[in-house]
This record gives structure tokens, C-alpha cells and sequence, in this order.
């Protein structure tokens, strides 16, 4: 096991604390591919219980004793029959990440992160963020009796997850900035050896989310998907799923690769724009804004990665409105009881774009992912609902309402 900058290729040794390459490249975690085959097998991994750690053997600890879990993983992967009838498509699953501890993907980042904390003897942890990424951290830390340092944009964090990290315990910092100023600050910070980062940018988290490409492939029965669909916003996620794809068929768990395809807001689309222009960089987006608090961000850190993920797996990366956003998260929840986060409803409304666009075929095997709860924010969901009827106690006015079509 080594870090490996993605752009030199210099390596560094995996107890090493830091988070890019000398040269300033991202680095990601490269296994003895031919060891971890000889190990594991598709009935091998059966053997543990469904969830982030049935793959130990794809992750980076040295010493399974120190991992800190909740119970991560292990997320439904529902058939959406009736979705996939409106949308007149083949077959549509949506992987619902909402289902984890704190209620988003985050978890499986945290659990690998705070365990590579625990391994490496560090007592304080943080990190910028627009929720999700906090709420988990503060939880894992928590769990494993660490401090936890937490800085978000002032009055751009919905409030379940302000609610979370606050409850958790962690120091809750407001920034007067956005999310990309509260990255910048926090880095700095473990520049400072002030604190263990776990953004995305930290390479051992994202080990830890790239099981979710893994798992559907397992829940699939060892199939993999023609597409996988997903909200980007930091970019880390669309990375670790495609780094756990390969990993299986490198492995000869599986024998072919979807094509990634990366949602983003309108109003903060910098990997968008770089793929319709063909660019391998992004023009970072300054004043990104979209109701999707959760990818509110203007310069993700994995661009690289996340370009290549689209590029190289022949997929695509497209933008929505936040009306198309809210309409897909209305649309999920009515027609599979599958209840999102606006970022989440991206993946959905991406869908629904890319086959108005005749962009994707509808008679692949698509993989839409959700990848936070729709409880984490409440105050977007009664504004996009109508309000309840409010009546006196009174028999007669209740008859007649529930006889109104
Ligand atoms: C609910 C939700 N969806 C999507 C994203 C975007 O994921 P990523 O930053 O890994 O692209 C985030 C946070 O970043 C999130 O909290
Ligand atoms: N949506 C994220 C933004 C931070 O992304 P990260 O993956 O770099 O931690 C959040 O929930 O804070």
C-alpha cells in the first residue's frame, strides 16, 4: 500500500500525513492488485456482513482493531419499476446512500478517515463543509473520542446537518464565506499540523466511499451497471466510485466498467463546463448558488480525478436547474417513497435531462445514486410542498374535504 500523486506519480508512504503530491497533485492509494486477487473471491467477500468493511481487503488498515464504525454501508439498492415506466426506461436503480448512520455517503469516507486517524495515534480531526461531510465527521469522532473542528458557510447549511454536528459535539465555526473560503481555511490549518483534514482531499477517506461502487456491483449479483449517475459537487465521490469499479475488474470481480456521469447545479457547474469544452481543467465558479446547499461549490479539489472518471469511462456530465431539481425530488419520493435531499435529486433530474437530450439509452442498466436523506433538510422540503389543510373538529368539514378529488 503507497499514496501515489495522480500527476508525477511520485509515492509516499501511507503513515506519511499529507494531503497532495510535492509537485501539488492529488494523490489516491495504490495496492498490490496481484496479492488482493489471489485473496479475495466473490464468495470470500459473501462471507462478511454487506457494508463498507466486507472489503477490507480493498482497504487501506494496517490494523483492523482500530476501526471505528457505525455500521456504515449496506444501503438499499431499490428497482424503481414505477420511475422507469414514466421515464420509459429499461431498468433504473437508485442506490440510496441517505441510508447510512448520519444519512449520507459521507459515513463511508468517515469511517475509512477516522480509522486512518485512529491508526496514525491523532487526537484532533476537521474539516470545511457544507453539511453532510460535517454531521459525519463530528459523529465518527464522537465514537472515537476525538476532538472535531467543524467550519461552514455561515447560513448555507441546511438545518438538519447544522443540527448534527452541533449535537455530536463538534466545535461548530460559521465562516462568512462560502464553502471553497472554509476549504481554504481548514487546509491551512493542517498545513499547520493544527488538525487531521478529512475532505475529500484526504485520499484515504475517499478509499473508504469508492465501496459503494463495490456494493452495487455485489447487490447487481457481480452485474455492472451500463451507467451511474450522481450528484458532484467537491467531486470525490464520482472519483472514489470509479476507483472502485476498476479496482473490481482489475481484480477479476467483475469484467466491465460503467459509464460515470456526473450531475451538477446550474449555478455551480465548473466540471460541466470543462467537459462541454473537452478541458482537462475547470474555471472555478466564485459566487456558485443553487437550493442544493450540499453542492454549493465552486472549486472542487477532485476535478482531476473527476474528469477522468468522465472521460475515461465514456460518460457524460450535465447540468440542472434547481426548479428540475426540485421537481426530480418530488417526482422520487412520489413514485417510489424515496425520500432525498435536493443535491441527491440532481442524479434524477440529470436523468431525466440526459433522455430528453436523447443523450443515454434507454434500454441501459442505469444506476441513479442518492447521497443524502431528505430529512437532513426539512425547510426545503415544506417549501417545495403544499401546505396542509387546516380545519376545526368538526366531522362534516372533514367529510367533505376527503370527498374532494
Ligand atoms: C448530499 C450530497 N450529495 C452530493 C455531494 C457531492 O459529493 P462530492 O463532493 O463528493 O462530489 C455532497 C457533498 O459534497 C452531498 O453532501
Ligand atoms: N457536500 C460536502 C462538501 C465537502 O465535500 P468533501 O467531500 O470534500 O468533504 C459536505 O457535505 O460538506
Amino acid at each position: 500500500m503507497i499514496q501515489k500523486c495522480i500527476v508525477c506519480g511520485k509515492e509516499y508512504d501511507i503513515d506519511d500525513i499529507r494531503y497532495t503530491c510535492e509537485c501539488g497533485g492529488l494523490l489516491e492509494i495504490k495496492y498490490d492488485y496481484e496479492s488482493i486477487k489471489e485473496k479475495v473471491s466473490k464468495e470470500s467477500l459473501r462471507k462478511r456482513e454487506i457494508g463498507v468493511w466486507r472489503y477490507l481487503d480493498y482497504l487501506p488498515v494496517k490494523d483492523p482493531k482500530k476501526i471505528v464504525t457505525l455500521h456504515e454501508g449496506g444501503t438499499p439498492l431499490y428497482k424503481c419499476d414505477n420511475l422507469a415506466k414514466e421515464l420509459g426506461l429499461k431498468e433504473l436503480y437508485v442506490k440510496n446512500e441517505g441510508a447510512n448512520p448520519t444519512g449520507s455517503f459521507k459515513d463511508r469516507g468517515m469511517t475509512m478517515g477516522v480509522t486512518r486517524a485512529n491508526e496514525l495515534g491523532v487526537n484532533i480531526v476537521g474539516c470545511a463543509s457544507t453539511g453532510n461531510t460535517s454531521a459525519s465527521l463530528a459523529a465518527y469522532s464522537a465514537r472515537s473520542n476525538k476532538k472535531c473542528i467543524v467550519l461552514l458557510p455561515s447560513g448555507n447549511v441546511a438545518l438538519g446537518k447544522l443540527a448534527q454536528a452541533m449535537f455530536y459535539g463538534a466545535k461548530v465555526i460559521q465562516i462568512n464565506g462560502n464553502f471553497d473560503d472554509a476549504l481554504l481555511m481548514v487546509r491551512k490549518l493542517a498545513e499547520e499540523g493544527k488538525l487531521y483534514l478529512l475532505n475529500s482531499v484526504n485520499p484515504f477517506r475517499l478509499e473508504g466511499q469508492k465501496t459503494i461502487g463495490f456494493e452495487i456491483c455485489d447487490q447487481l449479483n457481480w452485474e455492472v451497471p451500463d451507467r451511474v449517475i450522481l450528484p458532484v459537487g467537491n467531486a470525490g465521490n464520482i472519483s472514489a466510485i470509479w476507483k472502485g469499479f476498476k479496482e473490481f475488474k482489475e481484480t477479476g470481480i467483475t469484467d466491465k466498467l460503467p459509464k460515470m456521469t456526473g450531475i451538477q447545479a446550474e449555478g455551480a457547474k465548473p466540471i460541466v463546463e470543462a467537459f462541454k469544452k473537452g478541458q482537462k481543467t475547470i474555471v472555478p465558479e466564485k459566487h456558485p448558488e443553487t437550493i442544493a446547499t450540499a453542492i454549493r461549490i465552486g472549486n472542487p479539489v477532485n476535478y482531476p480525478k473527476a474528469l477522468d472518471a468522465i472521460y475515461s469511462s465514456g460518460g457524460l456530465a450535465e447540468s440542472v436547474t434547481d426548479e428540475e431539481i426540485v421537481e426530480a425530488q418530488k417526482l422520487l419520493a412520489r413514485k417510489e417513497g424515496i425520500f432525498v435531499e435536493p443535491a441527491s435529486a440532481a442524479s434524477i433530474a440529470g436523468l431525466i435531462k440526459l433522455i430528453e437530450m436523447d443523450a443515454i439509452d434507454r434500454d441501459e442498466k442505469i444506476v441513479c445514486i442518492t447521497t443524502g436523506h431528505g430529512l437532513k433538510d426539512p425547510d426545503a422540503a415544506i417549501r417545495a410542498s403544499e401546505r396542509p389543510i387546516e380545519i376545526e373538529c368538526d366531522m362534516d368539514v372533514l367529510h367533505s374535504i376527503i370527498n374532494e378529488e
